[in-house]
């Protein structure tokens, strides 16, 4: 049975500026939710976001409201053990709220798998991969500096592919800015660039080709979520993938994307998705559709980064690898033991349930009050 949920806000500062087109990271919020159990058992799951309310429909403070007014009540002496019922329930009484959902679900499958004595993963299928490609985000905003942190992660072995933020300055010097970027790099590294929704269409197509040109391999949501045609115009124009993620909010998003083919490569995210499942479906549906896929992030602690992981490593095919580095780019550990980041991947936890064990310690000194 499901005793109570608590859900937790903790303030971490970044180990730098993190400079996106909707807002400049200086801290990340994470909201972690614990699941306590009848039988002894707890879950964990997060519900993180960037930048208050300007990248998404929650904020932080928004998720912790909403589950404990509403979620918490609907649950609290469900029986955990059924996952899927409670899940059920949740979906079908609660409007919205995609990134709350995603932190329960993923809270009541680390204890369930943890009271069967298996790793998360395991409970969607099972894993393909016990080791996901990672990704690194370059956003300091400034060339120079990027160049040479991209240079740092080569050489300590720990990225090769490098995401470049984009869309806060004019549209002719962020093609600048990545131009010379990939040019310091070279052919053996992957650079891309996300637009995070800044451009318009026109834009677009000026930029994308100059990208394209310059041997950048991945373009993520160039266009505003809410021009799903001109996402799509873009995909048939160009040979560079064009990639979905604002506008992708889960199976419904994922299957009518396909249906028009809007878009190359999706980025899946596990709270965008609103649950580990969705994240699941979302997956199997670019499958079958042929569309390649990205192991996204919306830069959470170690909580939802293990989840996503666990996730993406069911995932047959993932073209594009992962960027799962969310807790490299905080200040504070909140595990006892770190997740492990080697040899350019990010190592799927095997232990049961998420596979992770939370230093409580840390999080009482750390959480906002
Ligand atoms: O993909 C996003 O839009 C959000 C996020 C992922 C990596 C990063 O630096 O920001
Ligand atoms: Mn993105």
């Amino acid at each position: 049975m499901i005793r109570s949920i608590e859900t937790l806000l903790v303030d971490v500062p970044t180990i730098r500026p993190h400079k996106l087109s909707v807002a400049t990271m200086r801290t990340q919020t994470l909201v972690l939710v614990r699941v306590f159990c009848e039988d002894g058992i707890e879950g964990w799951g997060e519900a993180t976001t960037i930048g208050g309310l300007n990248y998404g429909d929650e904020s932080p403070e928004s998720v912790k409201a909403n589950i404990d007014a509403h979620i918490a009540p609907l649950v609290v002496g469900m029986d955990a053990r059924n996952v899927a019922a409670v899940m059920a329930t949740i979906r079908r009484v609660i409007q919205g709220n995609r990134f709350a959902k995603c932190a329960i679900e993923t809270a009541l499958m680390d204890a369930q798998a943890k009271r069967l004595g298996i790793p998360l993963s395991e409970l969607l299928g099972g894993r393909l991969r016990d080791a996901l490609p990672v990704a690194w985000t370059l956003a300091s905003g400034d060339t120079t500096k990027d160049i040479a942190e991209a240079q740092d992660m080569l050489e300590a072995r720990r990225h090769r592919i490098f995401k470049l933020k984009i869309g806060l300055r004019a549209v002719a010097d962020d093609v600048a800015h990545v131009l010379a970027i990939k040019k310091a790099l070279g052919d053996g590294v992957s650079v891309r660039v996300d637009v995070n929704q800044a451009w318009s269409e026109l834009e677009a197509v000026n930029a994308i080709a100059a990208l394209e040109a310059g041997g950048v391999d991945l373009i993520e949501q160039p266009v505003r979520a809410g021009n799903r045609a001109a996402l799509g115009r873009l995909a048939a124009r160009f040979s560079v993938p064009i990639m979905a993620d604002e506008v992708l909010h889960g199976p419904q998003d994922a299957f009518e994307l396909a249906c028009r083919a809007q878009a190359d490569v999706f980025a899946v995210k596990i709270a965008q998705s609103g649950g580990l499942v969705p994240a699941r479906e979302v997956g199997a549906i670019a499958q079958l559709a042929g569309i390649a896929l990205y192991g996204g992030t919306m830069l959470e602690g170690a909580v939802g980064t293990a989840a996503s992981a666990h996730v993406f490593s069911t995932f047959g095919e993932l073209a594009f690898g992962t960027e799962l580095f969310g807790p490299l780019l905080l200040t504070e550990e909140i595990l006892a033991e770190p997740l492990v980041y080697k040899d350019f991947m990010l190592q799927v936890p095997t232990g049961p349930g998420l596979g992770i064990e939370i230093d409580k310690d840390k999080l009482a000194a750390l959480r906002r009050r």
